[in-house]
């Protein structure tokens, strides 16, 4: 019998464990995915106004006080899910994306050529400086993007690409979007990031092209009207490169 109480017990205390392991990797992994955004801010506030109020509420009995904190416990909770909203989409949205859906890319001789051609027309675009913003669709769809831009469906060329932002034609303000190998649409308007940028050089043709990055695993190529500077966003951040580190970072892209 003594044995059997002790096995419970080491039971329930390998239970605490794991409730306890588990419990704190959800805040971890929360805190992980919040991190750098705007959310943490205003949970950091939320989180100090309540710990005073419970405080205060504790030490000195205030009847209604405390019947104000009690009953705003449940508002809170349901304004927490209105006001992080963008936050918690995005968040579940990184979740979706580890989860390991392959995303139909096409065969090798297909991403090489979409490749040629994308670096091809960066390249032309940088010598000219005209300026481009061109989006490789990953696994989370841009749909809502695609569908406010200019239809294309077109193959990946050079020639269209270069077409295509070329300086004071229709399409060429706004971000080309390329959905597995085709051009799906251009003129597209894309979120905008609303961190502060290190570089001063990058406006709003960068910031769109890390917003985007930072709601979607989409790989963005920016060439620059002002300096015909090449710079790669992903993961909402940005990186100013040269076109053979660019089909590196494309070749990795599409991988699958
Ligand atoms: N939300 C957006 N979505 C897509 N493209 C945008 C968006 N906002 C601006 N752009 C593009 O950026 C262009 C303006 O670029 P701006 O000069 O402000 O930015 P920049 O980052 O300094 O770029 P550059 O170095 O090329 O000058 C617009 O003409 C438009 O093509």
């Amino acid at each position: 019998m003594d044995t059997f109480l002790l096995a419970l017990t080491r039971l329930q205390d390998w239970r605490n464990i794991i409730d306890i392991a588990l419990v704190s990797m959800i805040f971890y992994v929360v805190l992980l995915l919040f991190r750098g955004t705007q959310a943490v801010q205003l949970a950091r506030g939320i989180l100090v106004i309540f710990v005073i109020t419970l405080i205060v509420s504790q030490t000195v009995q205030l009847t209604a006080f405390n019947w104000l904190l009690s009953k705003s416990t449940s508002l809170v909770l349901v304004a927490i899910p209105v006001i992080f909203q963008p936050e918690i989409r995005r968040a579940l949205e990184r979740v979706g994306r580890t989860a390991p859906l392959l995303v139909r890319r096409g065969d090798n001789a297909g991403t090489q050529r979409v490749i040629n051609e994308v670096i091809k027309a960066v390249e032309q675009m940088s010598d000219h400086r005209h300026g481009a913003l061109i989006v490789f669709e990953g696994g989370t769809g841009l749909g809502e993007f695609i569908d406010r831009g200019v239809a294309i469906d077109a193959e990946v060329s050079s020639e269209l690409l270069t077409t295509i932002f070329y300086p004071n034609t229709a399409l060429h303000d706004g971000a080309v979007i390329i959905s597995g190998m085709r051009i799906a649409a251009a003129s597209c308007v894309l979120p905008l990031t609303q961190r502060e940028l290190s570089d001063s050089q990058m406006g709003t043709r960068h910031r769109a092209a890390i917003g985007v990055t930072e709601q979607a695993d989409a790989l963005t190529v920016v060439v620059s009207e002002e300096t015909g500077n090449i710079s790669v966003a992903r993961n909402g951040r940005i990186l100013r490169l040269d076109s053979s580190r660019l089909r590196t970072l494309l070749s990795d892209f599409y991988r699958p």
